[in-house]
Formats: C-alpha cells, sequence, structure tokens
C-alpha cells in the first residue's frame, strides 16, 4: 500500500514590486484573516516604513524587538496576550521576521512576511534561525501566509546585506550537491522538485551576477525573486535541504567560533567556494561561484569575511560534527586537507 504524504506550505499571496508596501493591506485582506494585527519590527524598518504600514490597518498593535533571541520570542508572546492579535505583520530583517515566525507558530496564528533587506531567505522559509549563546538553533515554524516585499525599500537598504542575500543563493549549488550525495550514500529523501527549483536559482544568480548592482529597483527585484523561490524549494522539501548543505555547517560553526564577525550569507558563500572545490576538484565550479560573488561585491576570502585562518580552518575541521546532516564533509576533513582546500581556492593566503 502507498503510504506517503507531502503536505507543502506555501504563503498565498506573494507580492513584489515597485511601492508594494502599500498594497500590503489589500494583500492581507485577501487572506480573510480576522482580528487585529500586531506589527513586529525592529528600529529602522519601524522608522523607515511603521507609518506606511499602521495606515493600512484598523487598531494595529507594534512590537518592536531589539535582538533575536528564545527571551525576546516570550516576551513578543506576553506581548501579543495583552494584545489579542488575529494575526502578525512581520516588517523588517531576519531579525524580526524570525521571531515573528517562531511566535505565530506558537501562538497558533498566521504570519505576514514584509522584509525591508533581502538578506537570506529566511525571509520566505518555514524555519526560524534563533541565536543562543554561541549556537544558533534552526527551528520549525510555518512560513509565512503572504510576503509583500516592495523592491523600492529593498534596493535603498545597505548593500552588503542584499549582497548577503545573494550569496546565500549561489550557496544552494552546493548544498543541493550534498543532498544528492546523501541521497546516493544515505537513500535520504530527496525530492527532484526541489533540488531542480533551488540548483536552477542558483545558476540563475550566477549567471546574471554582472546585473545585480546597488541601488537598482530590477536587482532588488530579481534577489528577492530568487530568495522567495529557494524558500519555497525548502517547503517543498519539508527541510532545508535544498538550501543548506556543508557550506551551512561551516557558516553554523563561524557563527560559534567567530560570532558576530560576518553575515550569514557571507559565510556560507565563502563555504561554498571550498565544498565545491571537494565535491568536484580544481576543475570543477569553485571559480564561477568565487567569481560570481566578487561580481556582486560578496566576500570570497576569510579576510573579506573578517575572519583568521585559524577560525576558517577551525569551523571547516568541526562542520561536521554539529548537525545529523550528511554531506561532503561527513566524517570530517583533517587540518592539512582543509589547509589546502581553503589555499587552493584562494580562502586563505599561502
Ligand atoms: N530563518 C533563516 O533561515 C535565517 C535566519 N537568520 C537570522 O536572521 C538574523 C539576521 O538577519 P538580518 O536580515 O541581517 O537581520 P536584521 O533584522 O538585524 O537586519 C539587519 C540590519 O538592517 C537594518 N535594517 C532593516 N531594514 C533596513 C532598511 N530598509 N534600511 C536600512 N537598514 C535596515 C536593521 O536595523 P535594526 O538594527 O534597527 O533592526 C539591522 O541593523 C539573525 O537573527 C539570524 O539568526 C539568518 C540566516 C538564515
Ligand atoms: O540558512 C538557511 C538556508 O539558506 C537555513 O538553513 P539551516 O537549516 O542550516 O539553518
Ligand atoms: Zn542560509
Amino acid at each position: 500500500m502507498f503510504e506517503k504524504t507531502t503536505w507543502i506550505k506555501l504563503p498565498r499571496n506573494v507580492l513584489v514590486g515597485h511601492d508594494v508596501l502599500d498594497d500590503l493591506g489589500e494583500a492581507v485582506g485577501e487572506l480573510y484573516l480576522t482580528g487585529r494585527p500586531l506589527i513586529v519590527t525592529s528600529p529602522t524598518p519601524n522608522e523607515i516604513a511603521g507609518d506606511r504600514v499602521r495606515a493600512q490597518f484598523d487598531d494595529p498593535a507594534t512590537a518592536v524587538v531589539e535582538n533575536a533571541s528564545f527571551a525576546a520570542v516570550e516576551d513578543l508572546k506576553e506581548t501579543a496576550e495583552a494584545v489579542d492579535p488575529g494575526y502578525l505583520i512581520a516588517l523588517g530583517g531576519g531579525k524580526p521576521i524570525d521571531i515573528a515566525k517562531m511566535a505565530a507558530d506558537h501562538l497558533d496564528v498566521g504570519f505576514v512576511s514584509v522584509p525591508t533587506v533581502a538578506s537570506h531567505d529566511g525571509i520566505v522559509s518555514g524555519r526560524s534561525s534563533i541565536p543562543e549563546g554561541d549556537t544558533r538553533h534552526s527551528v520549525a515554524a510555518d512560513p509565512p501566509l503572504a510576503v509583500v516585499a516592495d523592491t523600492t525599500l529593498l534596493a535603498n537598504a545597505p548593500w552588503r546585506l542584499t549582497t548577503a542575500g545573494c550569496a546565500d543563493i549561489i550557496s544552494n549549488y552546493t548544498a543541493v550537491k550534498d543532498w544528492r550525495l546523501a541521497r546516493r550514500l544515505r537513500n535520504v529523501e530527496y525530492s527532484e522538485y526541489a533540488g531542480a527549483l533551488s540548483e536552477m536559482t542558483a545558476e540563475l544568480l550566477v549567471e546574471n551576477a554582472d546585473m545585480i548592482r546597488p541601488g537598482l529597483e530590477e536587482s532588488a527585484w530579481v534577489v528577492v525573486k530568487a530568495l522567495v523561490s529557494s524558500g519555497v524549494a525548502m517547503s517543498i522539501a519539508g527541510s532545508s535541504r535544498p538550501a543548506s548543505g556543508a557550506e551551512h555547517l561551516i557558516s553554523h560553526q563561524l557563527d560559534r567560533i567567530a560570532p558576530g564577525k560576518a553575515l550569514h550569507g557571507h559565510q556560507v558563500g565563502v563555504a561554498s567556494i571550498m565544498t565545491e572545490f571537494l565535491h568536484s576538484g580544481e576543475n570543477g565550479r569553485w571559480a564561477a561561484i568565487r567569481d560570481a560573488l566578487a561580481e556582486l561585491d560578496a566576500p570570497t576570502t576569510a579576510a573579506e569575511l573578517g575572519v583568521d585562518d585559524a577560525e576558517l580552518i577551525a569551523a571547516l575541521t568541526s562542520a561536521h560534527e554539529i548537525r545529523d546532516r550528511y554531506t561532503i564533509l561527513q566524517g570530517g576533513i583533517n587540518e592539512e586537507a582543509a589547509v589546502e582546500v581553503a589555499t587552493a581556492t584562494g580562502v586563505i593566503e599561502n
């Protein structure tokens, strides 16, 4: 008997474009939600766009989060008890979006994602990534009911956050390679649809890297649509597998070993250059990944990440220990080999 079940949770409305922030009320109206919204934001996005959002709703409440933590999720849940919202609207970067995503899941209400920076694919995905101490927890939570991404806002956001979003997408290329390897060697469940979508999204960004420039709305549009595709791939897979392989393990280790030095997307981009080399050797596409990152002004070396060579090597050699996820680093890479791959790809200097 066939017993497989697939449950794919996706946003119902995805609105991307010029000044679409002013269509947020209409996009939410189509979701037939009841009750008042609780807008979850952080100081800068609140200042930039809070009033425009509030003006579109009856009796909105606002909670401003200062940092991403489990304590912030609990505080938000307390605020929500007093406010009794019908749904949450997350306005800002990954910090308010992750907090709102996780709180909405606990409160059993829906949430709408309104990114003001295109910094990583968490803006659409069904995962919250919450730092605690020197560890970052990746927690499953329902994805947003709708995404409203205003390209005018996104094009004016700090360029380095956009380049981090681009690098997070480019890293899907090696994430999918790790996933396929895990299917071949460990028979892990693999989705052809999710793998193909994720890989194609990364390829498109590599091919169009030279067209993505600061301050251009068209560029913001390309990047945010790629982030949406990446989030959809994760929803189809029911896990972060299509967008998170060994390069993400290395980045998660860097978060522990060298916290706060570089952005998530920048770390996974640099790590992806090295894991591609490990997958395919010197004739693989590691140089194309490096060149695309460089074209986008994203870091391609440990020094550009602001990370010491020793910290990078420590992250590489310990990445396999932190998660039960089969990748090219399964069993670990020793220090000598780690130095070799980092040197051969130019990530650290000779
Ligand atoms: N769910 C997932 O898959 C993932 C989640 N993450 C999580 O995401 C968080 C980091 O994401 P990130 O987006 O960088 O986080 P933030 O929300 O901290 O945003 C980055 C910075 O940009 C500012 N900002 C936001 N919008 C604008 C704008 N339009 N113009 C100018 N500045 C703006 C913020 O201001 P202010 O300081 O006022 O908030 C903040 O200083 C971390 O908590 C990390 O753990 C990371 C990777 C993946
Ligand atoms: O960052 C992610 C995908 O780009 C999420 O991956 P993790 O499941 O490794 O946190
Ligand atoms: Zn990522």
